[in-house]
Order: C-alpha cells, then sequence, then structure tokens
C-alpha cells in the first residue's frame, strides 16, 4: 500500500496524501513534532499508514522515522538509484540526489521518443537536470537556490542586509542595496538556469521544460510548473516497488 509519501529536502519536507490514482492532498511541514502530529490528525491517518520516504537531508529524516514508527506506522525508504525505472547514466549514480531522480520518475510514463525533459527543481538548491526522450537521465547542474544565495551575502559580507525575493524584480538598475540585490538573487537564477537549457539543447532537439521546488512560480518562464512532480514520482517508484 502507499498511504503516503514524503519528500525531504533540505529546507521543507512534503508530505502527500495518495489515492489509487494519484495524490490528494500536499502538505509543507518543518522539523517540528506538533506539526507532523497536527497533520497526521487532520488527514484521519490511522496507525498501520504506509509511508514511502525519500530524503536528500538525513538530519531530517531519523526524528521523522522514529516519530513515525511510534505511531504504530510502516516507513519505506527509496535510497537507491535501482528502485528508479530510469538509466542513471553518469558516473557515480549512487551519489545522485535521490529527489532529481524522483523528478525523472516522475515524467517516465509521459516521454515522447525524440523530446527530452530539461527538469528545473528550485529550492535550496537549484538543479537543471536532463532527460532523453528514451528514459535516460544524463545529469545536470546544482547552483544554490535563491535563499540560499541571499544568505551567503549577507553572512559573508559587513553590509549587506538578508533580502527576501517576494516578486521578480525588473531588469533595470536597482538603485539601492536592497534592489541591486534582488535583481542579482534572481537573475543569477533566472540566466543561470537559461543558460543551462540552451546549452544542453545544442546537443538535442528543444526540450520540454518542467519546473518544481518552491521556488518555481518566481522563476519559471516557458515550460510548466509541476509543483508535486518529486511527489509523484515517489509515489509512482513506490507503486513500482510496493
Ligand atoms: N509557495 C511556497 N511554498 C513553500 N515554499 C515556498 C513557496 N514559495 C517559495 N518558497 C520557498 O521555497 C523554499 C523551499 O523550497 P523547496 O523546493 O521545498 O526546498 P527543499 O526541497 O530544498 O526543501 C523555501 O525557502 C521557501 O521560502
Ligand atoms: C542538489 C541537492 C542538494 C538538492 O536538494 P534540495 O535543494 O532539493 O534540498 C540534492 O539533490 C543533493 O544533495 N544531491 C546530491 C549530489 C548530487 O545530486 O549529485
Ligand atoms: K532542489
Amino acid at each position: 500500500m502507499v498511504d503516503v509519501v514524503i519528500d525531504i529536502g533540505n529546507t521543507q519536507m512534503k508530505w502527500g496524501r495518495c489515492n489509487p490514482t494519484g495524490i490528494s492532498a500536499i502538505a509543507r511541514l518543518d522539523r517540528d513534532p506538533e506539526s507532523w502530529q497536527q497533520q497526521r490528525d487532520d488527514w484521519e491517518l490511522r496507525p498501520g499508514t504506509e509511508w514511502w520516504l525519500a530524503s536528500v537531508n538525513p538530519s531530517f529524516t531519523e526524528p521523522l522515522i522514529d516519530w513515525l514508527t511510534d505511531q504504530g506506522d510502516v516507513v519505506h525508504r527509496i535510497d537507491h538509484f535501482r528502485q528508479v525505472p530510469v538509466i542513471v547514466d553518469v558516473e557515480f549514480p549512487e551519489r545522485v540526489g535521490i529527489d532529481r531522480l524522483m523528478n525523472a520518475a516522475a515524467l517516465r510514463s509521459e516521454l515522447q521518443p525524440g523530446q527530452a525533459v530539461a527538469i528545473v527543481d528550485a529550492g535550496s538548491a537549484i538543479t537543471v537536470d536532463w532527460l532523453t526522450g528514451d528514459g535516460r537521465f544524463l545529469g545536470g547542474a546544482i547552483l544554490p537556490g535563491i535563499g540560499l544565495m541571499a544568505r551567503a551575502l549577507h553572512q559573508y559580507t559587513a553590509a549587506l542586509p538578508l533580502v527576501t525575493l517576494h516578486r521578480a524584480p525588473p531588469a533595470n538598475p536597482g538603485r539601492n542595496t536592497v534592489e541591486a540585490i534582488e535583481r542579482g538573487l534572481f537573475f543569477a537564477a533566472r540566466s543561470g538556469i537559461d543558460a543551462l537549457i540552451r546549452g544542453y539543447a545544442q546537443q538535442a532537439e528543444s526540450p520540454r521544460v518542467v519546473w518544481t521546488g518552491g521556488y518555481a512560480p518566481l522563476l519559471a518562464q516557458e515550460g510548466e510548473i509541476r509543483p508535486d512532480l518529486t511527489l509523484e514520482g515517489i509515489r509512482r517508484v513506490a507503486e513500482w516497488n510496493a
């Protein structure tokens, strides 16, 4: 059974309540067990609930697994590329973040021969990955996410404030420090992603572009936003492995 899927990233964990055909509800949670209890109650989960979990952040994961086990639940982990129905064509398949492979798994059944997919996951880090039309994951790029860049600028300089990016800034020159940082954060991310997709595309037909992650709505231009892409990949891999 696949009752709930969990995607544990470096900033947040996402829970997806599953029904036989897909994900019917999503919750974003932090490290606080009280919020887990609240969500478990809201979804009326009973002891024996089966959870399928993929994580890139062990410090988040162990306390959650202990807590779920204490509730009488069953936790299955997806933590190996061999559980995933894509060919992982990189130097060290076992080192690829499992979230990146879950995104690829989510798209596996939608692939069209000859049409590659660029997968942009904009969370704590940004990943820009390449999945061929015949289901090969070819790797990609990892760059700092917007929040991470903002914190780095603040933490490693004397004068720069911590800036939160709420909306896409225009490309005119910023007339104060905050405006200047907003432009820097946004265009570093967007232009980097653009350049990568264009670069990859020189080797193939122009790709389909699929966006996910907390910052996808801010950054996405062409292509589709799929907020639950990673959870959907976990659900599919869980169904294959259950
Ligand atoms: N609608 C949103 N819901 C949740 N997080 C959001 C949203 N919009 C932007 N964010 C930001 O996205 C980040 C989390 O993105 P996410 O993809 O969940 O990261 P990760 O997988 O690395 O934990 C947070 O820093 C949060 O500030
Ligand atoms: C690149 C990541 C940090 C992204 O994590 P996220 O931003 O989703 O929290 C994660 O996929 C990871 O830890 N990867 C391991 C190295 C690799 O993918 O090659
Ligand atoms: K990410």
